[in-house]
């Protein structure tokens, strides 16, 4: 029966999930990571994919940019498909000096600038974290690998071209902010919300400091140690 976003039936879609922002980064890990994958949806070229890893089911679907796209994705996997574990792999800004192109950003929580828990909670400031579970397995992994990995705290931004990016990004990294991305913020609320787990995993694409930048190639296809991590989550 699907939703108004995603035609797979109930039971095609795991109760482990990986997230990426873009589709074609969905697309890539289900070609590369996972075995006898097959896509249960391409509406709006949204892809996702349900396959194995090491003999168990996993998915993984394309969220699109930003919280509102998040909110519609992550809402119907939790609500109507009973995913359980979610876990995102997307790209990030680093904020600070020691936080390097393609480190891997563990995201402990997160600080944002939208108004979508305003809307929610009103007065109160809720504050969204991580699965300690997830996040505890995914830093021992990435220290097992040698994968260059920090756990922090991150900022969720409403936009990707901020007027006044200088001044605030240099306020957020001088409370300890590493990196900055689009949805996580409303991944971890809804994960709350519906009691289930989340964690969000990103790889430095852009280092806000320095300006140094990956190329649109890599951003799709070189997080393979990220990848691999959550995977072994
Ligand atoms: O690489 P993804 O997962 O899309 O994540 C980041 O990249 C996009 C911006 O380029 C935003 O969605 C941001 O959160
Ligand atoms: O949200 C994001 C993602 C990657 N790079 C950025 O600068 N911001």
């Amino acid at each position: 029966m699907g939703t108004p976003h995603n035609r797979a039936e109930i039971g095609d879609i795991a109760e482990k999930i990986l997230l990426p922002g873009d589709p074609l980064r969905a697309k890539f890990i289900a070609e590369n990571f996972l075995e006898n994958a097959v896509c249960y949806n391409d509406v709006r070229g949204m892809f996702g994919y349900t396959g194995t890893y090491k003999g168990e089911k996993v998915s993984v679907q394309g969220t699109g940019m930003g919280m509102p796209s998040m909110h519609i994705y992550a809402n119907e996997l939790m609500e109507v498909y009973k995913v359980k574990k979610f876990i995102r792999v997307g790209t990030c800004g680093s904020l600070r000096e020691d936080v390097y192109l393609k480190d891997v950003v563990i995201a402990m929580g997160s600080t944002t600038d939208s108004n979508m828990n305003k809307d929610r909670f009103g007065s109160i400031s809720f504050a969204p974290t991580a699965s300690f579970s997830l996040l505890k397995r995914a830093y021992e992994i990435a220290m097992e690998k040698k994968v260059p990995a920090i756990v922090s705290n991150i900022f969720t931004s409403d936009k990707f071209y901020d007027d006044n990016a200088q001044q605030k990004n240099s306020l957020l990294a001088s409370y300890g902010i590493a990196a900055v991305d689009m949805e996580t913020c409303e991944l971890y609320t809804l994960a709350a919300k519906h009691h289930v787990e989340a964690l969000t995993m990103l790889t430095v694409s852009d280092h806000l400091l320095t300006g140094e930048k990956c190329t649109a190639q890599e951003r799709q296809t070189s997080f393979n140690d990220m990848i691999k991590v959550a995977l072994e989550i």
